[in-house]
């Protein structure tokens, strides 16, 4: 990726000099009046841009720079605009914002003050081009709450679409955490059952001896300790959805009750006598090889074929590319609010973290981490620390001598250069040095000649 563009309006050709060299880290782009700056604005599309408000054809006062920021901002809205004004010229600067500039910087200009005003509007830019693109991707959503732009899972999602408004009995496999019981609530939703109930059982989680009485409920005194009449979770999701997860754990002999269930769509209350007719779509999860429970006579075959007539499988989010990136920012925006906290932005060192690393708990890891980082973090930024990601180091700043120095080195040339005009002599002088040195200092540092 290149530098970021910044177009620098100004007509002193000394101060758009200055400017450069000081903002180097920046593709900076020039204009010296209205014109060149609007056609610098459609060619390059910079996100930031400087201005002086005192343009030709009339230097000495704001209208052409007013009418210019105008012109920027009728044609790119989100262009951030920083005003540069001399000091009498304050009320001018206060009509700029007015009119929607970012911000407004005294001249003569102090580049670290500046550089800070610029670097916060470059992050501004950036979060709110992201936060439009999510909720671009939020309303192009294949399925209400999905977030993806993997061809896999869009393929998925379309799948589900098809399937929803059949009977049949779906089988969602996937990764733990890889959104199993989003889809299975999609599927209950777009199946037209969406006025009745979507109940969910997690049968890994659910004593074996529970698990009977939580399906199909019990009638009083059916066994100790059951004192009244208890609805089973099947005969609650009646017209609606019931969402079996972990259906690989369940006992063998719970198995046989569910395939007759399955069979026959009725129940009996345990210690009750009466069948109850039930309409209920069945949807189950796994994130077993439930064949290979089948072929160690854990699992029944008979059931197995029963409700594995759709089998759908998910992506692990290490086989989605790019939607741990894009789930990151969708999740940095829900918790900022719901935390309460004010828009955050995800640094480039925690962006690329989030990208590497493997995600073994899927996006509910994901969901999770962001959830800490978004309430733990400091500033505005959430950094690679506040991921507090596992194998995940942060780099820290340079202690070694030479690559300090080379900083310190850097930093002075810049302030040399920019001070002499760009002229090499001259910072040659400033910095008692030869020109010769000054050339090869600006090329060990990559610094460009003006
Ligand atoms: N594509 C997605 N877009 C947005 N949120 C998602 C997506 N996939 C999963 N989530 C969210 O991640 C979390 C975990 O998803 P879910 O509970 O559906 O996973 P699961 O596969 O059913 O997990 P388990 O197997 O552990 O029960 C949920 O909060 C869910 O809303």
């Amino acid at each position: 990726m290149g530098k970021p563009k910044l177009l620098v309006i100004e007509d002193d050709l000394g101060l758009q000099k200055q400017l450069r060299w000081s903002f180097d880290a920046y593709e900076v782009v020039l204009a010296s009046d209205r014109e060149s700056a609007l056609a610098q604005v459609r060619r390059h599309q910079p996100a930031v841009v400087t201005m002086d408000l005192g343009l030709p054809p009339h230097p000495d006062s704001a209208t052409e720079g007013l009418a210019t920021l105008q012109e920027i901002l009728e044609h790119a809205p989100d262009t951030k605009v920083i005003v540069l004004s001399g000091n009498q010229e304050r009320s001018h600067a206060l009509k700029a914002i007015s009119l929607g500039a970012y911000d407004f910087h005294q001249k003569p200009f102090d580049a670290d003050l500046l550089g800070l005003v610029i670097s916060r509007a470059f992050n501004l830019h950036q979060m709110q081009q992201e936060n439009r693109r999510m909720l671009q991707i939020e309303a192009d959503s294949p399925l209400a709450g999905i977030v993806t732009r993997d061809v896999g899972m869009l393929r998925l999602c379309r799948d589900v679409e098809r399937v929803a408004p059949s009977s049949a009995t779906v089988m969602l496999s996937g990764d733990s955490g890889s959104g199993k019981e989003l889809l299975a609530r999609a599927l209950h939703t777009m199946g037209g059952r969406g006025a009745h109930r979507f109940v969910a059982i997690n049968c890994a989680a659910i004593p074996e001896e529970l698990l009977e009485s939580e399906l199909f409920g019990h009638k009083k005194g059916a066994f100790t300790g059951a004192g009244q009449q208890t609805l089973g979770k099947l005969e609650m999701a009646h017209g609606g959805t019931f969402f079996l997860d972990e259906v690989g754990d369940m006992a063998l002999a719970l198995q046989a009750k569910l395939l007759r269930f399955l069979q026959e769509r009725v129940i009996e209350r345990l210690g009750g006598r009466s069948e109850i007719a039930l309409d209920v779509r069945i949807v189950c999860a796994t994130h077993q090889d439930l064949k290979a429970l089948v072929r160690e006579g854990r699992f029944r075959e008979d059931l197995y074929y029963r409700l594995s007539e759709i089998v759908l499988r998910l992506p692990s989010l290490r086989e989605r590319g790019g939607d741990s990136v894009l789930l990151a920012h969708h999740f940095r925006n829900r918790f900022c609010v719901s935390e309460g906290r004010p828009s955050m932005a995800l640094s480039e060192a925690a962006l690329q973290a989030i990208e590497q690393y493997p995600w073994p708990g899927n996006v509910r890891e994901l969901e999770h981490c962001i959830r800490r980082a978004v309430i733990m973090a400091d500033g505005p930024r959430i950094g690679l620390a506040d991921l507090d990601l596992p194998g995940v180091i942060e780099q820290e700043a340079p202690v070694n001598l030479r690559q300090a120095r080379d900083a310190a080195e850097y930093k002075v040339m810049v302030l040399a250069l920019a001070r002499a005009d760009g002229n090499i002599a001259k910072a040659g002088e400033l910095l008692g040095v030869s020109r010769p040195t000054v050339y090869d200092l600006m090329h060990y540092h990559g610094i460009r000649g003006g």
